[in-house]
């Protein structure tokens, strides 16, 4: 059987957090090969981004120009991947790009808005390209969302707590509001209200998603990413909780998603709809 050629990968974002997790494990992939690394980050330019990310030399320099390293992705013979983990700022933008490019995205980084996620639905349709948005590619969280879907059969009294890292630019995480939505699309109303409730300091109640689900952000320094689903019933209280305690719990699902966005013609939203 012919070998395929390898799947070129673009990181944007590499030198961050995310980035260096994901060019260590497409580096120490088979049937991937680093093509490029973008990130805006002056102090890392021009320098060799294996030895950034801690796994030596991979002659990969960091460059800041997304578009010439998408227009030299579209010139390998397998179609390329970019692999986004930048700023909710910026990710829009880089998304449109990649895709007008034909360069198909696999997206970590959180903050889309719902307008701004249909618009690259519907561009990714236009242009029979696959495209992930995936806002938490650990397996663990899949499961704990898979076990909140159940879990609201049978109680009506829910809240989310995530708790994360103080550099998080975003809040809530785009894992909760996906959490709330899976609950949300259900179709039922949750937490009826049991008093007429007034907030002293405004804020205390957490935000308030589709459904009535209520969402709370916490950020601290030595935290990591962590979500608590919780569900309440007279007598008693059903708690789920994901806790991550490095960053290299995501890469399976990273590696997964590469491969998988090169079959897709269309955008896919959330992990649990690849497994
Ligand atoms: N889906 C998932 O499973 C996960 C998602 N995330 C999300 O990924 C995103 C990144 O997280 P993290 O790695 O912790 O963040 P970091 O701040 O550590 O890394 C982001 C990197 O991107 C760079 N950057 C910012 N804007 C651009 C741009 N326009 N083009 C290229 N590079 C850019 C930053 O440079 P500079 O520092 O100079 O700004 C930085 O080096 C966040 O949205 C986070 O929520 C995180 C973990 C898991
Ligand atoms: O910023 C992070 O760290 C994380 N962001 C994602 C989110 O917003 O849900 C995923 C994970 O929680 C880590």
């Amino acid at each position: 059987m012919a070998s395929q050629d390898p799947i070129p990968v673009v990181v944007n974002g590499a030198t961050g957090k995310m980035g260096c997790e994901v060019v260590k494990a497409v580096a120490a992939a088979e049937d991937m090969m680093l093509l490029g690394a973008v990130d805006l980050n002056p102090e890392y330019l021009g320098r060799d981004i294996g030895e950034i990310a801690g796994c030596g030399a991979l002659e990969v320099p960091v460059l800041s120009e997304l578009q010439s390293t998408l227009v030299m992705a579209t010139q390998e013979k397998q179609q390329g991947v970019m692999v986004d983990f930048t700023h909710p700022k910026s990710v829009y933008d880089n998304v449109r790009s990649a895709i007008a490019y034909g360069i198909r995205p696999v997206v970590g980084t959180t903050g889309l808005s719902g307008e701004q996620l249909q618009d690259l639905a519907d561009f990714a349709q236009k242009a029979s390209t696959g495209c992930l948005i995936i806002p938490n590619f650990s397996i663990g969280m899949v499961l704990l969302q898979q076990a909140a879907i159940r879990a609201s059969q049978y109680f009506d009294h829910v809240e989310i707590i995530e708790l994360h890292h103080d550099r998080k630019a975003d809040a809530p995480s785009g894992t909760a509001i996906k959490t709330a939505q899976m609950l949300a699309e259900l179709g039922k109303t949750f937490n009826p209200p049991q008093v007429k409730e007034t907030e002293e300091l405004t804020g205390a109640r957490g935000a308030l998603a589709d459904r009535d689900v209520r969402i709370h952000s916490i950020r601290l320094p030595g935290l990591i990413a962590h979500q608590e689903v919780i569900f309440g019933a007279p007598g008693q209280i059903y708690t789920l909780r994901h806790d991550t305690s490095d960053r290299a719990c995501y890469m399976p699902g990273v590696l997964l998603s590469i491969r998988k966005v090169t079959q897709l013609k269309s955008l896919v939203y959330g992990l649990e709809k690849i497994l």
